[in-house]
C-alpha cells in the first residue's frame, strides 16, 4: 500500500474521484515546473503524473510533442524529473506522484538504476505507454519488488485481452478513452462508458479515465463511473498559453494562478 493506493481510499471513503493531471517536466524550465506543481495541487489535483519528455512522443498529440520539445530543450530527462519531485515535496506538495516515460529512457538509463532511483523518490506509480508485453514481465517484478505499481493502459479495442491486461494490476487501471494520441477532444470513442463498466467487471483496483478530457462537463461525466479522471493536453495547453507571462517577473504570479485557476474549475 503506496501514497498512491492511500489517496484512493481516502478518497473513496469520501466518495470523491481522483483528480489526475499530467504535466511535462521541465516545461517550460525545471524551477517552474516546480511552481507549476504547487499550484496543481492548491487546485485540487489528487496524484500528478510527471511526464518525462522525450524526442519520438508517438502516443502524443501537437501539444505535448511542443512541451517535450521545450522541456528538451533544458535536457530534462528521467533523473531530472525525478528530482523534481524531490523539489516539489521540498516545497510542501503532500500529493503522489506517477512518473510517465516512455520505454527508451527507461532502457537507455538501465533499469537497475532506475528502479533503484524509483524507490528512493518515493515515486508511487509508473505509466510506460509502449511499453511490450514481453518485456512487462521483468518490469512488473521489478517494479513490485521497489514498491511502485506499473500501471496498465487499456484501450477500447482491447477486448478479449482487458481481462489479461488488468488481472494483477496494481496501482490503478487506466482506460484509454479514445483511439488514437493524447489531445482534447469533443467527442469519445463510441461506447466508453460501456467499455470502462467492463474493465471494471475484471479488477477490485481503481479505474481511471484519459485522453481528451478538457472540460469540467467532461470531468464531472467520467467522474460518475471512474475512481480517477486524468487531464494532460489541456493543462499543458494552459502551461504553454501562459508561458510570456511565466516569463516576465512581473507577471510570473499572474501566470501562475491562471493555471491554477484553469485546474480549479475542472474539479468545481
Ligand atoms: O493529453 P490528454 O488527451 O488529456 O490525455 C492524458 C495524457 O496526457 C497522459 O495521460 C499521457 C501523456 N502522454 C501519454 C501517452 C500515452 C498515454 C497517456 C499519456
Amino acid at each position: 500500500m503506496n501514497l498512491m493506493d492511500q489517496t484512493f481510499e481516502v478518497l473513496k471513503s469520501q466518495n470523491r474521484t481522483a483528480l489526475i493531471p499530467f504535466l511535462t517536466v521541465g516545461d517550460p524550465d525545471i524551477e517552474t515546473t516546480v511552481e507549476i506543481i504547487v499550484q496543481l495541487e492548491a487546485a485540487g489535483a489528487d496524484i500528478l503524473e510527471l511526464g518525462v519528455p522525450y524526442s519520438d512522443p508517438l502516443a502524443d498529440g501537437p501539444v505535448i510533442q511542443r512541451a517535450s520539445q521545450r522541456a528538451l530543450k533544458h535536457g530534462v530527462n528521467i533523473r531530472t524529473c525525478m528530482e523534481t519531485a524531490v523539489k516539489a515535496r521540498e516545497s510542501g506538495v503532500q500529493m503522489p506522484f506517477i512518473l510517465f516515460t516512455y520505454f527508451n529512457p527507461v532502457l537507455q538509463m538501465g533499469l537497475d538504476l532506475f528502479f533503484k532511483e524509483v524507490q528512493t523518490h518515493e515515486i508511487s506509480g509508473l505509466i510506460i505507454p509502449d511499453l511490450p508485453v514481453e518485456e512487462s514481465g521483468e518490469i512488473r517484478r521489478r517494479a513490485d519488488e521497489a514498491g511502485v505499481s506499473l500501471i496498465p493502459l487499456v484501450a477500447p479495442t482491447s477486448n478479449e485481452r482487458i481481462e489479461k491486461i488488468v488481472s494483477n494490476a496494481s496501482g490503478f487501471v487506466y482506460c484509454v478513452s479514445s483511439l488514437g494520441v493524447t489531445g482534447e477532444r469533443s467527442t469519445f470513442h463510441q461506447g466508453v462508458e460501456e467499455f470502462i463498466q467492463t474493465v471494471k467487471k475484471y479488477t477490485n483496483i481503481p479505474v481511471a479515465v484519459g485522453f481528451g478530457i478538457s472540460t469540467h462537463e467532461q470531468v464531472a461525466h467520467f467522474s460518475q463511473i471512474c475512481d480517477g479522471v486524468v487531464v494532460g493536453s489541456a493543462i499543458v495547453r494552459e502551461i504553454e498559453s501562459v508561458i510570456p507571462l511565466l516569463n516576465d517577473a512581473n507577471t510570473r504570479q499572474e501566470g501562475l494562478l491562471q493555471i491554477r485557476k484553469f485546474v480549479a474549475q475542472l474539479k468545481a
